[in-house]
């Protein structure tokens, strides 16, 4: 069976994902997209993924920065994430939000409602995609009330129980 590129989005768009800004900084400067393609991989040791298109103007960046911080965003924080997700200059993406420096040196959104510092320990490239392995340094959370999820090509806020 041959699946084309419309199927296959389409129905990848039924895979509810969480939306984080994907950020680094180092020799090759300053960067940050949208990225709904994270995942874990395992816990010891600690290590997520995240899947970079090789065409996007941050690719060379990542690539050579080698660290970078998966921030989590919560509801409320939609217009951020389509700033980071679209063609805006780097700069007026980074001026939208408030940030620290994180344990690698790359931007930590402020209230994200999780921030993982990472260094990029494994690529690999699949299709136009380089699957980007990142061994966990540093976490920080803040209880902030929802969640947010990238569902059927929309925001989707989501309550957090406990809160
Ligand atoms: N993994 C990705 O690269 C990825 C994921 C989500 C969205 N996007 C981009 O964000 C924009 C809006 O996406 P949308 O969800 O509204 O509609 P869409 O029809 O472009 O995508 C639907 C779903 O297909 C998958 N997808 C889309 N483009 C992909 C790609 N190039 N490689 C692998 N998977 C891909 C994602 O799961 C996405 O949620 C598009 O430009 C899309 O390319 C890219
Ligand atoms: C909700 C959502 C989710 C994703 C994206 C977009 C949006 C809106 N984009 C696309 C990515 O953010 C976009 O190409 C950036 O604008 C990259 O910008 P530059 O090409 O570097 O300017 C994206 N790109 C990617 O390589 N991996 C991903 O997982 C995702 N996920």
């Amino acid at each position: 069976m041959n699946i084309d590129k419309q199927t296959f989005r389409d129905a990848m768009a039924c895979l509810g994902a969480a939306v984080n800004i994907i950020t680094t900084d180092g020799p090759a400067g300053q960067a940050g997209f949208t990225a709904s393609a994270v995942c874990s991989v395992t816990d010891s040791p600690p290590t997520l993924l995240v899947c970079l298109n090789r065409g996007a103007s941050v690719w060379p960046v990542f690539n050579d920065n080698r660290t970078l911080c998966v921030n989590t965003l919560s509801a409320g924080q939609e217009a951020l994430s389509n700033l980071f997700g679209g063609k805006t200059p780097m700069a007026d993406r980074f001026a939208a939000a408030e940030w620290q420096t994180g344990a690698t040196g790359c931007p930590r959104l402020d209230d994200a409602l999780a921030s993982f510092d990472c260094r990029i320990s494994q690529v690999v490239s699949v299709g136009t995609h380089d699957i980007l392995f990142c061994e966990i340094v540093a976490i920080t959370r803040h209880p902030v009330p929802q969640g947010l999820v990238w569902f059927d090509r929309g925001y989707h806020a989501l309550m957090r129980p406990a809160c």
